[in-house]
């Protein structure tokens, strides 16, 4: 007789259930749950004050939720509640393991630091102390987000927007953290340097394996980028599935007049 298997079951990279964050009366987020597993991008879509900013800032630690778990797969101890992460330790985290990409660059760079000081920081943070190593490594990275070499020791507040957005995600990703929070990346940009942008983040998102939260109000953003979509109206889900068959066959009433938006443009 054939031995059956058994499969493990697959271990989520981040679990949550039951978020809710309120600020006095005013609703942030209520009940919010899902799973990301390695590797997969997860985008949260909704019109302005829908919650997803509270979110993100509750998933990454920067807000304490009133309500809900938060698991996180850490690599050395395994699944986490990140609550109950002391600051330290929550600190750790987020220089190791996770990358925030911030929608305005200014809040994500150090200004008064060199391009290349701006991606050797995360590494030596983590032990990597040979300058010859580290300005290597930051030139490999500044040529993977397609900014000039020559430009290395220049301080991000001499670059353009588009740049300095290109620095941050190079800042971020160059110590290949699993999971990396992005809130509108491309907010704030021309549409030209949206699209270069997008197809820059996804070639490095998909050739890393990084798992992404990418927080947006632009569809387009999710269709080009997102397995998976999330849409959130006034702090609730009101629906999550597979990017394509959300926009293609949405069910809430919402979500239909959020596709169909898209469609008439
Ligand atoms: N610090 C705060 N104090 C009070 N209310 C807040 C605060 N931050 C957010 N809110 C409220 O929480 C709700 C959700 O806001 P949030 O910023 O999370 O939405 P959002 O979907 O990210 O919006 P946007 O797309 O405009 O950034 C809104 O009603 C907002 O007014």
């Amino acid at each position: 007789m054939t031995a059956l298997r058994k499969l493990a079951p697959r271990q989520a990279l981040l679990e949550v259930s039951g978020v809710s964050k309120s600020y006095g009366g005013q609703v942030g987020c209520v009940d919010v749950s899902f799973a990301i597993y390695p590797g997969e991008v997860l985008g949260v879509v909704g019109e302005s004050g829908s919650g997803k900013s509270t979110l993100l800032a509750c998933l990454s630690g920067r807000l304490a939720p009133d309500a809900g778990a938060i698991v996180y797969d850490m690599n050395d101890r395994g699944p986490v509640d990140i609550l109950s992460l002391s600051e330290p330790e929550r600190r750790r985290l987020a220089r190791t393991d996770w990358g925030i990409v911030h929608q305005n660059p200014r809040d994500g760079l150090r200004m008064d630091v060199s391009a290349g000081g701006n991606i050797g920081e995360r590494p030596m943070a983590i032990g990597a102390r040979h300058y010859g190593n580290l300005r290597t490594e930051a030139q490999d990275w500044l040529e993977k987000v397609e900014i000039d070499l020559a430009r290395t020791d220049d301080k991000p507040r001499t670059f353009s927007g588009g740049m300095q957005q290109r620095l941050q995600i190079a800042r971020n990703l160059v110590t290949k953290p699993r999971l990396v929070f992005m809130d509108e990346p491309t907010g704030g940009l021309d549409v030209s340097v949206q699209a270069r942008l997008l197809d820059l983040l996804r070639g490095l998102v998909r050739e890393l394996g990084i798992a992404a939260i990418i927080v947006t109000h632009d569809l387009a953003v999710v269709r080009l980028l997102a397995d998976r979509l999330m849409v959130m109206q006034r702090g609730r889900v009101i629906e999550q599935g597979l990017t394509d068959q959300v926009l293609d066959d949405p069910h809430h009433p919402y979500t239909q007049l959020l596709a169909s938006s898209v469609l008439q443009v």
